[in-house]
């Protein structure tokens, strides 16, 4: 049977809220309260509330998430700060780091509170189906059992893997944070340039779509790494060598992905702090 998972207060229910909490409503979630200004509806016994200000103050979760925008983050502090100072918190603001929303937090409690546990968090959207991947970063003061607790919520989810350096959550965030759109435009452009090339377009987008996502499922199943599933398909000058020669060639996809991992974890790192409303 599924162990009940603890009472959550979900600060941003979005597109990565959103697909937290589809993944852990499966689970079995304790009764929690969802802060979102867009979401339709949760069902019983969650309550979802516009403003963190509906949450009645004695609501007792076992983890906060904090889940806007980087740019909203700030404004949901000073209620946040009131929650933080009887649950931890997880963030998964990309960039933020842990000592920027802990000061802010201790700057909103009561003098001599105890400093306030925040653990990063770099998730992805396939959370909404339990194959999400989440890496996680928790300060020194963070203990095994809110480690523990952060271990199985986002296990409900997917994979979970931790990092020992914060400033490894950068590129985490650029390669399996953003991932799923690499992924998603591949398949976008194998569509497009198969109906460019005369395909009719259900048919481009059947083979496209199935194409990457039987191919995942390959990866995933057989658990055979990825350099061998390539040379599975791969004849000896056969048509996926040449296609091959063009994708590896100097400039080309190793370079190209290396240059944008490197501006996704750069937007990271200027993601550090507080910013400007946007
Ligand atoms: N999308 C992704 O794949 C991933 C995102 N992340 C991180 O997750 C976070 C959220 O991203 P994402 O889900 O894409 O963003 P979304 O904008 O889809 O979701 C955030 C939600 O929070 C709501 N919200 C913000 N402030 C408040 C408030 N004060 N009261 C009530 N609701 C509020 C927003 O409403 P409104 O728009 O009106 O402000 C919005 O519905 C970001 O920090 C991002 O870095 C991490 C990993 C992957
Ligand atoms: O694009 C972003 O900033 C967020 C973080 C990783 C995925 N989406």
């Amino acid at each position: 049977m599924t162990e009940t998972l603890p009472p959550l207060l979900l600060v941003g229910c979005g597109k990565m809220g959103g697909a937290m909490l589809d993944g852990w409503l499966k689970e079995g979630l304790a009764p929690s309260f969802i802060v979102d200004r867009h979401r339709d509806s949760v069902p019983a016994p969650h309550h979802l509330v516009r403003s963190l200000d509906d949450v009645p103050a004695d609501f007792r979760p076992g983890m906060i998430i904090l889940a806007t925008k980087p740019q909203k983050v700030d404004a949901v502090l000073p209620t946040v700060a009131q929650f933080a100072l009887h649950a931890p918190v997880i963030s998964v603001l990309a960039g933020r780091t842990v000592k920027s929303l802990t000061d802010a937090l201790a700057a909103l409690q009561p003098p001599g509170s105890p400093t306030p546990i925040v653990i990063r968090t770099m998730p992805n959207t396939p959370s909404a189906i339990g194959q999400g991947m989440t890496v996680c970063y928790a300060p020194p003061i963070a203990t095994p059992a809110q480690r523990r607790l952060c271990t199985r919520l986002l296990r409900a989810v997917g994979e979970v893997a931790w990092v020992e350096h914060e400033d490894q959550i950068d590129i985490v965030t650029s390669i399996s944070g953003s991932g799923p759109a690499y992924v998603f435009l591949l398949a976008e452009l194998l569509e497009q340039l198969g109906v460019a090339d005369g395909l009719p377009p259900d048919l481009a987008r059947l083979i496209a779509r199935q194409t990457v996502s039987g191919a995942g499922a390959l990866m995933q199943q057989s658990g055979i790494d990825a350099a061998t599933l390539r040379h599975n398909v791969t004849s000896p000058n056969g048509t996926t060598q040449k296609a091959l020669e063009v994708l590896m060639a100097d400039g080309a996809w190793p370079a190209t992905l290396a240059a944008a991992l490197k501006a996704g974890a750069k937007r990271a790192r200027e993601l550090s702090g507080p910013q400007p409303v946007s």
